[in-house]
């Protein structure tokens, strides 16, 4: 049976350095870390993350700032407020949540975020940085910086001579996960949706990461004996068990056939989603330090 990785626990060690260092930053020059978070439209379970994010922040002795619009909110409207936030010295971080409603464009409000705030990481001068292997000065995407963080607990910070699979290419997740296994020495190999023998594929992987969003995609069959599985997939399922209408959250992993034949996996709820609320708070008082020239914590 394969080593469970409580992503709870390690989030919460993590928010234990956020709180000491937010206090520090205060007592040294008069500061809270400020993180605000932007929400446009009524979906309830991206309004569900943001209320988490924001409760954190204020867990984490943060100024914490939530801006939710309403659907109808302009393309203008949007750029605007992130403007306004960029220009505001008590916001050391900025979110706008994704996906925005169909009619809004992201790219541009994303590329709008002063890198320095940009604690998403989704910036260009911060996915720049990423891929060209400077993880210091830089803000890294929270979910592969917390997913890394897990896999180093296993392996720890050298990869070398490991095959990591990476399945899922987008720029919030796929892309800066590769390139953090990438620096930590790994052999990287990115699939996606028009990849050929994906099970093959994957079978190949030390290191099996899926982000695609398709529940319980990832097979027994698909995973190489010992291998470390991380599951970033957060898919809302029926659960009648929980009584009708019910649903729950689970992976894009099948957990219980796949941790009979990995060395260790991350489990949907309690594995990756706790590091990226606590990866988040991270980029923001790191962002804060730096705005203030302090000594800036080790995660
Ligand atoms: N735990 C956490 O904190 C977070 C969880 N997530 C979750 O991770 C998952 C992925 O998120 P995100 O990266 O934003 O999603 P995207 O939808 O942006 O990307 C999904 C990726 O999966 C690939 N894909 C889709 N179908 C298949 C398939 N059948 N076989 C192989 N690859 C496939 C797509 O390929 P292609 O590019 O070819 O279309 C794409 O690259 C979601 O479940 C999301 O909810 C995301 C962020 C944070
Ligand atoms: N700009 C932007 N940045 C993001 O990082 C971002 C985003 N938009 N949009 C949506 C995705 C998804 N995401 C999650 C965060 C926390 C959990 C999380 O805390 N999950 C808990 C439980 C969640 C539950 O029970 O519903 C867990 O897995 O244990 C999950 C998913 C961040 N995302």
């Amino acid at each position: 049976m394969a080593t469970i990785i409580d992503g709870k626990v390690a989030a919460q060690s993590v928010i234990e350095t956020v709180t000491r260092a937010a206090a520090a930053l205060e007592s040294g020059v008069g500061v809270k870390p400020g993180l605000a978070v932007v929400i446009v439209g009524n979906d309830p379970a991206s309004h569900a993350y943001v209320n988490s994010k924001s409760k954190m922040a204020k867990q984490c002795g943060f100024n914490s700032v939530q801006h939710s619009l309403p659907e109808e909110t302009t393309q203008e409207e949007l750029e605007k407020l992130v403007s306004e936030l960029n220009a505001d010295p008590a916001i050391h971080g900025i979110l706008v949540q994704l996906p925005l409603p169909k009619h809004l464009k992201s790219e541009p409000v994303i590329q709008s975020i002063a890198p320095e705030k940009d604690v998403d990481g989704l910036n260009v001068v911060n996915a720049g940085k990423l891929a060209t292997g400077d993880l210091a000065s830089g803000l890294i995407s929270c979910t592969p910086a917390g997913a890394l963080i897990l896999i180093n607990k296993i392996h720890g910070a050298d990869l070398s001579g490991l095959n990591a699979v990476v399945i899922g290419r987008s720029n919030l997740f796929g892309k800066p996960m590769a390139m953090l296994l990438l620096s930590s020495n790994a052999t990287v190999t990115m699939a996606h949706s028009r990849s050929k023998d994906l099970p093959g594929i994957c079978r190949q992987a030390d290191i099996l990461v899926a982000a695609v969003g398709r529940p319980h995609m990832v097979r027994a069959g698909w995973v190489k004996p010992g291998a470390t599985v991380v599951d970033v997939g957060i898919n809302r399922v029926p659960a009648p068990e929980k009584g009708e209408g019910k649903t729950k959250i689970t992976g894009d992993v099948a957990y219980e056939e796949c941790a009979a034949v990995a060395g260790a996996i991350t489990p949907v709820p309690g594995g990756v989603g706790p590091m990226t609320i606590a990866m988040l708070m991270a980029n923001t008082v790191v962002a804060a330090c730096r705005t203030f020239g302090r000594p800036i914590p080790k995660f």
